[in-house]
């Protein structure tokens, strides 16, 4: 059968990109998705916004919700200082079949760990499984009405202290309208928007900076 589009990015990485290498395989990724066929990542402009993001946040813990093919999750990893750690969720297998082969031609495999499932089947689980108990970091990038549901669930399971930093892809397009309203309503969040541009295009497209000050922010005095 004729093959996916994130196999022939893969393929792309690997004819392109050197082994060990993490920005020549992002740049290899961009390459593909600008002059070949278009695809989902962040992208390189969104991209340095996370960057920064990162560098910023410096963390310890990151959660990525939605891997594709591993593209933000090499971003991100490329950045973290020794012992800081990424688990990134995929729900589709074939995607993270892929994701799993990008992230090694890059060399980051021993910095990330990539759980396949449903989103919410695994935050409930970071404790118990994976001895988290609470992200400094989370990259919001899986389906666009699972943002809102998931960081509630977040909240709610303790997972995000005081500083906690929400980032979330898309919140213009495809939009992801009752997060926005959320995170910018609450007063348990300090948002801020990073305006750019869909991936490869020139669309509008941003990315929101929500940080977490703290459990009583918001309570009764
Ligand atoms: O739909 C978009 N992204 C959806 C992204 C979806 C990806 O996240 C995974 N996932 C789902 N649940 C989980 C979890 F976490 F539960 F495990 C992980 C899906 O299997 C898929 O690989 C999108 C669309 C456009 N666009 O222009 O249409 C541009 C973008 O940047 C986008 O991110
Ligand atoms: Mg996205």
């Amino acid at each position: 059968t004729r093959s996916s589009r994130p196999q022939r990015m893969l393929a792309h990485v690997k004819r392109h990109a050197a082994r060990g290498d993490p920005q020549s395989v992002i740049d290899a990724i961009d390459y593909f998705c600008r002059h070949k066929e278009w695809a989902m990542n962040v992208g390189d402009e969104k991209g340095t916004i996370l960057d920064s993001v990162v560098c910023e946040v410096s963390p310890g813990a990151v959660l990525e919700l939605g891997t594709y093919c591993g593209y933000s999750t090499m971003r991100i990893a490329r950045l973290l200082a020794p012992g800081a750690r990424l688990i990134t969720l995929e729900f589709n297998p074939a995607n993270a079949a892929v994701a799993r082969q990008v992230i090694a031609w890059a060399g980051l495999e021993h910095k990330v760990q990539l759980v396949e499932g449903s989103s919410g089947d695994l935050i409930p689980q970071m404790r118990e499984k994976f001895g988290i108990d609470s992200f400094d970091l989370v990259f919001l990038d899986h389906w666009k009405d699972w943002y809102l549901p998931d960081t509630r669930l977040m909240e709610e399971l303790g997972l995000l202290h005081k500083g906690s930093v929400l980032l979330a892809d898309n919140v213009i397009c495809p939009g992801a309208p009752e997060y926005l309203a959320y995170v910018r309503s609450s007063p348990r969040y300090d948002s801020r928007y990073f305006k750019s541009h869909l991936e490869y295009t020139y669309v509008e497209d941003g990315l929101e900076k929500s940080v977490f000050p703290g459990a009583s922010a918001g309570s009764r005095p």
